[in-house]
């Protein structure tokens, strides 16, 4: 047998596992790096985030990516080349995270990569009636293999298309693994470029667990402060707390097919961007608006549809909603969401249930890969519509 096949094995018996979790998302901000120790598998896994931290992308890595980014047209010489280029950048991001904890990289069991998303495209969202549901993450886990040196399980979301879901949310898995509880209603909202969240009723099988997009997080205000006002983002919300929300353009937002179409569904920034706010501004008279009056409107429609989602899902039990991602820095778009929810539920910080907001979403993908690794082959009977229950990653050996 292959000696890393062998490795493999060792580790997917061990009963605790160092797991390297990475994510890069919509946002382009950066990769998220969280160094797990995770045990059991399951409703039975167990967490400890050892170390975490986000490597802010310089100008140029993201400059590199937007120029293949949610496009529906791009040059594929450039995408070829950043697929690898950015695996490889990755790898070395990992290993300078190693070194400043001083962690010795052949006590890692695995690297979980999610990738970075260059294309999602839903059935719901293209016109090419022969083809299905697609989605395109890129940064190959080849080259981040063997870059560090370590095994890494990469590109889960294909497993997922393939067994009948959208290849996203993902958070599902790990929001119902590690998450849910038998005594507490709780939403898993995140609040990234797109905001998602994860439903667990209290004692909830997998089935009746609901985790979905949601529309708009940060995307159309990063992109709209990015064009527009020479900054990545709207930091603490200094631009848009100057602002005046303008209710017709609101409305026009909210009249976004998306938002109106019934959940579990998935989108992204194909969909919210900045011509989807053209269109709006046209529709509503209002080309001419303020930046600080265009961006008070942007953060009040991210926040109405987040909480419109979420009051729709449960009328008067109470529910505790665990936030995370960078949307939960934003006061004003945190403000908003609690003044529109209904007064059932409580919003509340991923914190409190052990994990950092900005870590999260690196910390699925930590125990998707345990779940590869030491799941139970007999959960693959438990199928839900559109969520299958299937182990999800490929392996790539670093030689
Ligand atoms: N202090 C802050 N004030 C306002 N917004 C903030 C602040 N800190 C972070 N953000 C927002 O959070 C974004 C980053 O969020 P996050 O890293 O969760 O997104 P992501 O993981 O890339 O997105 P997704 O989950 O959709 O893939 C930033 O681009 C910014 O819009
Ligand atoms: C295709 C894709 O990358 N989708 C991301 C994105 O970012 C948030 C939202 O849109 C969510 O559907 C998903 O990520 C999280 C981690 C998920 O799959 O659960």
């Amino acid at each position: 047998m292959h000696v890393h096949i062998t490795k493999l094995a060792d580790s997917a018996a061990r009963q605790s596992k160092y797991i390297i979790g990475l994510m890069s998302g919509t946002s382009l901000d950066g990769l998220d790096i969280a160094l797990c120790r995770i045990s059991g598998h399951g409703r039975a896994t167990k967490i400890e985030v050892l170390q975490f931290t986000t490597c802010d992308y310089p100008k140029e890595v993201k400059d590199k990516i937007r120029t293949v980014f949610a496009k529906p047209h791009v040059d594929l010489a450039y995408l070829t080349l950043l697929n690898g280029w950015l695996g490889r950048y990755h790898g070395q991001l990992v290993i300078q995270a190693l070194t400043q904890w001083q962690v010795d990289s052949k006590d890692i069991d695995v690297i979980a990569s999610h990738g970075q998303t260059i294309y999602h495209c839903p059935a719901h969202q293209h016109q090419y009636s022969e083809f299905g549901d697609g989605t395109l993450q890129i940064a190959d886990a080849d080259h981040i293999a063997v870059t560090t040196g370590i095994t890494t399980l990469s590109d889960f979301r294909q497993k997922h298309i393939a067994a009948g879901g959208e290849g996203a949310p993902l958070a599902h898995y790990g929001d119902y693994y590690y998450f849910s509880s038998d005594s507490e209603h709780r939403i898993l909202l995140n609040m990234g470029g797109i905001a998602n969240l994860t439903w667990l009723p209290k004692g909830a099988k997998f089935n009746e667990v609901v985790c979905s997009d949601i529309g708009a997080g940060n995307t159309i205000m990063d992109a709209y402060m990015y064009r527009y006002c020479a900054q990545e983002y709207d930091k603490n919300a200094q631009l848009a707390l100057q602002g005046r929300i303008h209710h017709e353009l609101l409305a026009q937002l909210m009249s976004e097919p998306f938002i109106n179409r019934l959940g579990p569904k998935t989108t992204g920034p194909e969909v919210f961007n900045l011509a989807m706010l053209a269109k709006a501004q046209a529709r509503s008279g209002t080309c001419s608006l303020s930046h600080m009056d265009v961006m008070a409107t942007l953060n009040a429609f991210s926040a109405r549809v987040i909480a419109k989602y979420i009051n729709n899902l449960v009328e008067d039990e109470p529910v505790t909603i665990y936030a995370s991602g960078g949307g939960y820095h934003n006061p004003l778009l945190v403000k908003q969401i609690k003044e529109a929810l209904n007064e059932n539920f409580v919003l509340a910080s991923s914190t409190e249930l052990g994990i950092d907001p900005d870590a999260k979403e690196a910390v699925l993908f930590a125990i998707l890969a345990n779940e590869a690794l030491s799941g139970e082959s007999d959960q693959v009977q438990a199928a839900a519509q559109g969520k299958p229950m299937v182990t999800m990653g490929k392996v790539s050996f670093p030689d």
